[in-house]
């Protein structure tokens, strides 16, 4: 029987790699995205079947309570209960902590942490009324354990996100569902495209990083994969830092 996968902001990026792995193994996957972004929704949705998968295209703002909730309910609808949810949705509209108004911080809280709660809160209630064991997989940050002049806003999102799943994997461990943040370090995806275009920082990155290169999006998607694997099944609340060595390079 092939396993039900959500993986929420995946018409692009991180995302999208992580629904192309899960669609290698014949899962099925839902496909979510923000209005706007039918298109690239679809391009993902292609790599799933190419890969012997299964799609199932959803449009929710998570940042919009009620888009979540008639996301459950068609998914449930549709598949029942999910074996893996994999919250990855994020956004990092750069900008100076003076700049950072009540609009944008709340935006930012809403899309990146609150949006992992409510996503989390709907699909897991269905799992544990089923009886169903799975995983919680949460596309955290190096930057929920570093600070970013820029990113205030945002790096709370992220240590929000794993203290989520530290939280989670007590209430949800004993029904089988364990719980765990990735901390991915810097990866090549368009959410700091326009950042990475100031070369000074991008010099930086690449020589801080000790395996010598920026991430891609896969490297991301095989660890997320992995957690999602039985060998992993004693892993939980745990934050899973993938960075190719950034953190520990201090000097
Ligand atoms: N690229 C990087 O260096 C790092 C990324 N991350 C995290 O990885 C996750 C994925 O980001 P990337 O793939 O890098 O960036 P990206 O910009 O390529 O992808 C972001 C994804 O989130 C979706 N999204 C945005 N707003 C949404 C909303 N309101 N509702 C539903 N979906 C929405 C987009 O459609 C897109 O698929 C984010 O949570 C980000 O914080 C964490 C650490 C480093
Ligand atoms: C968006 C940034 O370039 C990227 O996102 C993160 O979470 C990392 O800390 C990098 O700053």
């Amino acid at each position: 029987m092939s396993r039900t996968v959500l993986v929420t902001g995946s018409a692009r990026g991180i995302g999208r790699a992580t629904a192309a792995r899960f669609g290698k193994e014949g899962a099925r996957v839902v496909v979510n995205y923000p209005p706007g972004e039918r298109d690239h929704a679809d391009e993902t949705a292609q790599l799933i079947s190419d890969g012997g998968g299964t799609s199932l295209l959803v449009e929710a703002d998570l940042a919009d309570p009620q888009a979540v909730q008639r996301m459950a309910a068609e998914v449930h609808e549709e598949w029942g209960a999910l074996d893996v949810l994999v919250n990855n949705a994020g956004i990092c509209p750069f900008k100076d902590f003076f700049d950072i108004d009540l609009e944008l911080w709340d935006r930012v809280q809403h899309v990146n942490l609150r949006g992992a709660f409510l996503v989390t809160q709907a699909f897991t209630k269905r799992m544990v009324d089923e009886g169903k064991p799975g995983r919680v997989i949460s596309v955290s940050s190096i930057s929920a354990w570093v600070g970013g002049s820029q990113q205030v806003h945002y790096c709370t999102t992220k240590a929000g996100i794993s203290s989520l799943m530290k939280s989670l994997a007590i209430v949800l461990g004993p029904h089988g569902i364990t719980c765990n943040a990735v901390l991915p370090g810097a990866i090549a995806t368009d959410i700091n495209k326009d950042d990475w275009t100031n070369a000074e920082k991008l010099d930086y990155f690449n020589q801080r990083i000790p395996v010598g290169r920026i991430g891609q999006p896969d490297d991301i998607a095989g660890v997320i994969w992995l957690l999602s694997q039985p060998e992993s099944s004693y892993l939980n609340g745990s934050d899973v830092l993938v960075d190719g060595g950034m953190f520990v390079n201090l000097q």
